[in-house]
């Protein structure tokens, strides 16, 4: 079946296809009941479709021609009892249908969204955030309509072409030879569209994900576009964006509209051709008029058919598109996994950290940002990490909580290659307060317990005071409670460093990292958030980045990243 599916699609590797597929499947697979459940209610209501036309044979030929009251009341009451089980099927049809619909889009759509979870931030600096929106979304969907809309219509229509088809024969197997002309014509038009609608499908993707791209890009950036005045140039932008979007849909709606309207076109020759014979033999008396009109119906009922069958063509062509956007997605592999035996770090372990020969530099650089750089953060100390901008301290801090791996040497904390941690266990146990504090539509407590869910009120509380919150959250009008809005739009830069901080001792980790976490405070509150924060941090492994001498007075040892290499100084007399 995967196979048939892929040789149906042109202009794309096979076996790759083949694979899409059968991922695919893995999602249809677990609703088997529900499919098999409406595939029967399809059955039902297809035969009763059928049923119809001919009631109306028998209700004209021998009902009302024959003059048989009996018959007639017999076949109206007939009708009545078909129309209304027809609606009661189709009412539940649609209930199951959607609900069979939704678990299949949602689960494939949780699916990517949990893989997308373990890729690397190299993945996402790579990608517009717009293009991976319309592949969750747009292009999930569209796959979702094919797996379940597309395979339910072939279904009834596979149904209705035979059911129709024997009853045309039955009918007169002289004019249904009418249908055996009609049918090639139609196939051999529709495979020569074919690789123009798939072609024009995809533009019409990318284009939908420049749009989305676009909105996702200047939206936040409302107030910088307005500050310098670049408001028309942005619109503009958006207006070319949706100029070219139109054109290609335009161009799209030709091809799909010519692709069905030449089939529709010789199904009506067809059916004018059919009166025309069929209602020379009635007029002859050789043919009566109820199986005409009969006749008639049930040509449409073939024909429509075989055009939603092969118009699944066409849906193939457009699914076969998004599917192979999301499988690009779905193969983007994990630069950082979990080793098959992760190793444990103690729980109360020292924190000590150590670089070891550690080289790396990003895709596309030249120059390293570290070069076989070795040096030893000491358990328990505050150590600044000090170097001139631009120089990879973040970048070290990324390799501490590995988000990328070195591409020569180790890594270690307590004497553990980081490798051999699971990340997850790895960044438990190291807090990091960055410039780019996130914060997420909620409450301040929601945002707050963020990495800790499972901390109490009064802890919450007891972070609060520490990080220096008490006198904002005095000021909210709903304290702890009050919503913070889109990323945290109400509050000034220095709160949400604040914020960031509480997270932070709620977190209890082993190792805290501060890169340029009080940059946005004034100098009174910085001391004494930091000395907060060597208080509650006593005794554990804390790292300091800052380009402010006063962050960095009273740490313990300092550690300097210059040229990709490490040096550490002591700042305290030795000890005797
Ligand atoms: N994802 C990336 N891809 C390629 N280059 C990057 C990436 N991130 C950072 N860089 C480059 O790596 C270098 C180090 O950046 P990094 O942010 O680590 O410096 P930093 O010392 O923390 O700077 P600052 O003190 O200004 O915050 C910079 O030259 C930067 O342009």
């Amino acid at each position: 079946m995967f196979r048939w599916l892929s040789a149906a699609i042109d202009g794309q590797d096979r076996g790759r296809l083949e694979d899409a597929f059968r991922w695919l499947y893995t999602f249809v697979r677990p609703q088997s009941k529900a499919i098999m459940g409406l595939m029967l209610l399809s059955v039902f209501a297809s035969a009763l479709v059928l049923l119809q036309p001919w009631l109306t044979k028998l209700l004209i030929d021998d009902g009302l021609l024959a003059k048989d009251y009996g018959m007639l009341v017999t076949m109206s009451v007939a009708m009545i009892l078909v129309g209304v089980i027809s609606t009661g099927l189709s009412g539940i049809n649609r209930y199951l249908h959607t609900q069979l619909s939704g678990k299949i889009l949602f689960s494939l759509r949780e699916h990517l969204y949990a893989h997308l979870q373990t890729l690397s931030p190299q993945f996402f600096g790579g990608r517009r955030i717009g293009d991976i929106l319309s592949r969750l979304d747009g292009d999930v969907s569209q796959i979702q309509r094919f797996a379940v809309d597309s395979m339910f219509s072939a279904l009834s229509s596979v149904l209705g072409l035979v059911g129709a088809l024997v009853l045309l024969v039955t009918l007169s197997w002289k004019l249904s030879l009418l249908v055996l002309v009609l049918i090639p014509l139609e196939i051999l038009w529709l495979r020569w569209m074919r690789r123009k609608v798939e072609r024009q499908t995809r533009i019409i993707r990318e284009r939908s994900a420049d749009l989305s791209s676009f909105l996702v890009e200047t939206l936040p950036a409302m107030k910088f576009i307005q500050a310098v005045s670049q408001e028309k140039r942005e619109s503009r932008k958006l207006n070319r964006l949706s100029d070219s979007y139109l054109t290609d849909l335009l161009k799209l709606q030709v091809t799909e509209f010519f692709t069905q309207a030449i089939p529709g076109t010789l199904t009506s020759l067809t059916r004018a051709t059919a009166f025309l014979i069929g209602g020379y033999w009635v007029i002859e008396g050789q043919w009566q008029l109820g199986s005409l009109i009969a006749f008639s119906t049930y040509l449409g009922m073939a024909t429509g058919p075989v055009q939603s069958l092969l118009g699944l063509y066409v849906a193939i062509q457009r699914m076969s598109v998004s599917l192979d956007r999301v499988m690009d997605l779905r193969r983007a592999e994990p630069d950082i996994t979990a080793p098959e035996h992760p190793a444990k770090l103690a729980d109360d372990m020292s924190g000590e950290i150590c670089f070891d020969r550690v080289s790396f530099s990003y895709q596309g650089r030249s120059a390293p940002i570290l070069d076989h750089a070795s040096t030893v953060f000491p358990a328990g100390a505050s150590i600044a990490l000090i170097g001139p901008s631009g120089v990879g301290k973040s970048t070290l801090i990324d390799l501490l909580m590995r988000y990328y791996d070195p591409e020569q040497g180790r890594v270690l904390i307590d004497g553990v290659n980081l490798k051999q941690l699971a990340p997850m266990e790895l960044r438990k146990r190291v807090a990091l307060v960055s410039q780019d504090i996130t914060l997420f539509r909620g409450t301040l407590m929601e945002n707050i317990r963020y990495a800790a869910p499972e901390a109490s009120d009064a802890q919450v509380q007891a972070a609060t005071d520490q990080a220096q919150l008490t006198e904002l959250i005095e000021s909210l009008p709903m304290g702890l409670e009050t919503p913070l809005g889109e990323r945290g739009s109400q509050l000034s830069g220095g709160q949400k460093q604040r914020v960031a901080i509480a997270r932070a001792i709620l977190q209890k980790p082993a190792i805290l990292i501060l890169d340029e976490a009080t940059s946005a405070v004034d100098e009174a509150t910085e001391a004494e958030v930091i000395a907060n924060v060597n208080r509650i941090f006593a005794g554990k492994t804390r790292i300091l980045i800052s380009h402010r001498a006063s962050t960095l007075s009273g740490v313990d040892l300092r550690i300097e990243l210059n040229s990709g290499l490490l040096v550490a100084e002591n700042t305290l007399p030795e000890a005797e």
